[in-house]
């Protein structure tokens, strides 16, 4: 592969910008002014633990925590050995995707430091932090005689499991695709010795992460400093886990939990664990903190299922009203609690178990931890607390492209050990239960071409089902019986439907049939509702897979009216022909039971543009405002183009949320809103690319 190795022997390149980075710090980030006289932000995901956590097997639970002074040096010490080893073959840093001072002003300026909740916190250390660091780990640990800057890691809020979806955040392989990037990331695959290339491919095959993010609010600083000293773990159990709860329906997640396998630490770890602390793990078995009573869920309420459920929630409305029309980052939601240290170490702790990784992030704006989950010893190491805007020597720069590094070399030791039997690393991946992924064309969709004939096959029938069944699986919710509901709006197909489509063969799916939905995750709350991730399979089609979906659930009358103009919106842009770039609906559905509930079904699409932790490419940029373009054609104004409601993800580029969206004709409407989009997509995109 002569034409991407650098010559071995060739003196090093000019590493200033390196050693730029190296010592770069991220500014101080700033409580957004109107947040300063309210509380602690209780907006993000962290929650008392949830049912999964609690069920939590004893031989899989944290018992303590550890301060470890020395992993903050010992991290940045594994990028000067790695920079060591590299530097006569580094590639000149005006090749590639290297972020130069320039580059990294310029992005640092862009980021908002106000932030507002630990959504916007993340924000910010996607568009900084996460953009600079990986391409330099990448290079540096896995290919340094390539001749280009270039990733094969890269950080993402797409998180293989998203129990907890709203704040976690991955660092992970990029998933092999067909674009001009992905043929360069192969070529410099190959370039690798074979069995580090086998491992790596079977983590990418597997989309198995390396590092698991928690973020949180600024105000959740006190939290983050007060972990290192939590000591002796206690773990929240649903009962006393030696007298473990007889629930049947708790007994299925305890199945689940049983099949996740610790698998091995690193034989030869990059930081430096000392003997005594990993070897004599206290005898004292967790004991619950909290009783059911006080965590809401008790056994009765659980077994009356997601009707029950529902309507309490959405008989509530006050507190709903009280919510409804803020932006995101204020929503008070009472299911939502004030973070504790432990309630995060314990998040923290049963995400990167499922997800089988080491090393895990905490940070809250301008307080970070960086953390190292010890299997055989139940213990987290944790280091010291690091300020990212005061980091000096190692600056945070060198710090995160060594925590990147030493997560890259802690996967080798533990992969190589079990080679034989590298796949089995707790619960399946992905947010769709195995669900495949399809693009669409004729019913909506992004920007990406009609692939697979099933799945719109798929798409057709259920968006002919009269009747829906849905359960809810996530968090505290396990509903045994499905709620149902039924379709209450009618979807005409689009008019250039292609008609192998309005006739699909081999089945007669229509008005008596039904389709099962699957609610796993909740992603969003907004004016119109709470927005869930799940699956939807017809019940009764040959053949068919299941689709990732979105359910927009709307529980009172304001909510519904919304809901239901958003839908009618949708309508109107199929009708006049706008499909590319809008998510395929499947429906408008009302509750069965009461009429007081109703869901919007969509295809999931995507994450939103300002947290996918990479530049948009131009091509992303184009797509994105030619939809809009379409839509202005349409007559109509979207009325809330901001980086939310741009989501990029197996569709494409998709634009989202109608919610605000009005027919205007007015071009000077049209034109300042497309101008709006477009300066956003600029920044984005990082104007040099
Ligand atoms: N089709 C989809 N695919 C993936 N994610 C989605 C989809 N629809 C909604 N979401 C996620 O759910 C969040 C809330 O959805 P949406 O913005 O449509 O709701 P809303 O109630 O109108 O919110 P707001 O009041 O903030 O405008 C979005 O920001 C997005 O992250």
């Amino acid at each position: 592969m002569a034409s991407i190795s650098a010559a071995a022997a060739s003196p090093p390149i000019d590493l200033k910008e390196l050693y730029d980075l190296f010592s770069w710090s991220p500014p101080r980030l700033v409580l957004y002014p109107q947040m300063e006289n309210k509380g602690p932000s209780t907006s993000g995901s962290t929650r008392q633990p949830a049912f999964f956590d609690r069920h939590f097997s004893t031989k899989l639970a944290l018992k303590r925590v550890v301060h470890l002074p020395s992993l903050v040096e010992d991290i940045a010490k594994t990028v000067d050995s790695a920079l060591d080893a590299a530097k006569h073959t580094l590639p000149k840093i005006s090749n590639g995707d290297f972020y130069t001072t320039n580059d990294r002003r310029r992005a640092v300026r862009e980021a908002e430091r106000n932030v507002r909740d630990e959504n916007e916190v993340r924000a910010f250390y996607s568009y900084t932090t996460a953009r600079f660091c990986p391409v330099v780990a990448s290079t540096l640990a896995l290919h340094p005689a390539a001749s280009s800057w270039i990733s094969l890691i890269h950080w993402t809020t797409s998180v293989s499991s998203p129990r907890h979806a709203v704040t976690d955040a991955e660092l992970t392989f990029y998933r092999l695709d067909d674009t001009d990037d992905a043929v360069r990331r192969e070529e410099i695959l190959d370039t690798m010795e074979s069995r580090r290339r086998d491992i790596l491919k079977g983590m990418r095959e597997k989309q198995a992460p390396l590092i698991t993010f928690e973020f949180e609010s600024l105000s959740a600083g006190p939290v983050v400093t007060a972990i290192p000293e939590l000591g002796d773990f206690e773990w929240t159990h649903c009962g006393p886990p030696e007298h473990s709860c007889n629930d049947p329906q708790h007994g299925k997640v305890k199945d689940q939990v049983a099949g996740i396998v610790p698998g091995p630490d690193a034989l030869r770890p990059p930081w430096n664990i000392r003997e005594e602390t990993v070897q004599s793990p206290p005898t004292t078995l967790a004991s619950p903190l909290l009783s059911q009573e006080q965590l809401g869920t008790s056994s009765a309420q659980e077994s009356v299922g997601v009707k029950k459920r529902k309507r309490n929630h959405a008989s509530d409305t006050s507190e709903k009203r009280r919510r409804k029309r803020r932006p995101k980052a204020d929503v008070d939601n009472p299911d939502h609690h004030d973070v504790s240290a432990h309630s995060l170490v314990q998040q923290a702790w049963v995400q990167a178990t499922k997800l089988d990784t080491s090393l895990i992030v905490l940070h809250s704006g301008n307080h970070e931890l960086i953390c190292v989950r010890h299997r055989k010893s139940q213990t987290l190491f944790v280091s010291n607390v690091i300020e990212p805007h005061n980091c000096t020597n190692p600056g945070y720069g060198k710090l995160h492209v060594g925590v990147y590094v030493t997560s890259i070399e802690d996967m080798f030791d533990r992969m190589g050990q079990q080679s034989a039997h590298a796949g089995n690393s707790g619960e399946g991946k992905g947010g769709g239960r195995g669900a495949k992924k399809w693009t669409t064309d004729g019913l909506g969709g992004g920007d990406h071409p009609i692939e697979d004939k099933l799945a719109l096959e798929t798409i057709y029938v259920a968006s002919k089902c009269r009747t829906m069944h849905m359960y809810l699986q996530y968090d505290v919710y396990d509903s045994p019986v499905p709620a149902s509901f039924i379709r209450s709006l009618s979807l005409p197909m689009p008019p250039n439907c292609p008609s192998s489509l309005s006739s699909p063969r081999n089945h007669t799916h229509g008005l008596d049939e039904c389709i099962t939905v699957v609610l796993t995750s909740e992603i969003g709350r907004g004016a119109t509702g709470v927005a869930l991730r799940g699956t939807l399979t017809p019940e009764n089609m040959e053949g068919a897979g299941a689709l990732d979906v979105v359910v927009k659930l709307a529980f009172d009358d304001e909510e519904r009216d919304s809901l239901k103009k958003e839908y009618n919106l949708y309508l109107h842009l199929r009708s006049e022909g706008v499909q590319r770039g809008i998510t395929p609906i499947i429906g408008f559905f009302d509750d069965d039971a009461d009429g007081l509930a109703c869901a919007l079904v969509m295809l999931y699409a995507g994450v939103p543009i300002s947290d996918l932790g990479r530049n948009l490419t131009a091509t992303e940029c184009k797509a994105a405002l030619s939809t809009l373009e379409s839509i202005h054609c349409a007559d109509v104004l979207h009325d809330d183009t901001r980086p939310y409601n741009v989501l990029i993800g197996d569709l494409g580029v998709t634009i989202i949320d109608f919610g605000n969206a009005r027919r205007c004709s007015s071009k000077k409407a049209k034109d300042k809103e497309y101008a709006y989009l477009q300066s956003i997509l600029q920044g984005l995109a990082g104007e040099s690319r």
